[in-house]
């Protein structure tokens, strides 16, 4: 089985306890966490932006994995690397300017994602493909957590890996949204090597047992 990481989203952590939410999920094994900033624009809701990314920066040693969902981010890429984002992803349909941005992210010494909804056409990713450090594939629209995960999302995760492997590229591919220990042993033996998990690590019973039941339905 291939080696994966869990990137637990801070979307469903209880932000009045940040520093503790960041702490049980380092303890826990976790190596990312997942930062998802949604504008109210390119996303049909509004999560949170820079102040909690510093927040988070100041509380945790973490790698900080920004998922922006926001229109144009190449307006704010020097303020997330700032604030402290240790990679950035951005949506190939927020911007005209998708080449340009992963050029801008690189040249600030950061890794690069580059991610698309679940209805675009992997082909749009492709004119980046060999710079990027990542890609990430949206298993939900975005904009929200705890939806179900879309089940076509496998197969474009399989199609992305022989892309990847094609080009000898060692980036990582990481899938979001929907993501459970009913699908990450599958995602996984698919290709991917990140999974992102916002609302099955954050549940009632605590990050410490949402990470375990995600890591033993792999193994
Ligand atoms: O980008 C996102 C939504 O746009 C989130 O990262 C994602 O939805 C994680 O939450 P969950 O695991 O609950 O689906
Ligand atoms: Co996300």
């Amino acid at each position: 089985m291939r080696s994966f990481q869990l990137a637990p989203s801070l979307l469903s952590c209880d932000f009045t306890r940040l520093g503790e939410e960041l702490a049980a999920i380092d303890a826990a094994g976790a190596t990312y966490a997942h930062i998802d900033v949604m504008d109210g624009a390119f996303v049909p809701n509004i999560s949170f932006g820079l102040p909690i990314l510093a927040a988070a920066r100041r509380a945790s040693s973490l790698f900080l994995d920004v998922h922006l969902m926001i229109q144009a981010p190449e307006r704010y890429l020097e303020d997330f690397v700032h604030a402290g984002a240790d990679g950035i992803t951005v949506h190939v349909e927020a911007t005209p300017h998708v080449h340009r941005a992963v050029q801008v992210i690189k040249s600030l010494g950061k890794r690069v994602g580059v991610t698309l909804n679940p209805g675009t056409p992997l082909e749009a990713i492709r004119p980046v493909l060999a710079d990027v450090d990542l890609v990430l594939i949206m298993s939900v629209n975005p904009g929200f957590g705890g939806q179900r995960f879309i089940e076509s999302s496998l197969e474009r995760v399989r199609t992305v890996r022989a892309w990847l492997d094609a080009l000898g590229s060692s980036a990582e591919l990481e899938v979001d949204g929907g993501v459970s220990p009913h699908n990450a042993r599958a995602l996984v033996e698919a290709g991917a090597t990140v999974l992102v998990a916002g609302s099955s690590v954050f549940g009632p019973d605590g990050p410490e047992a949402g990470v375990r039941r995600l890591r033993e339905s792999v193994l």
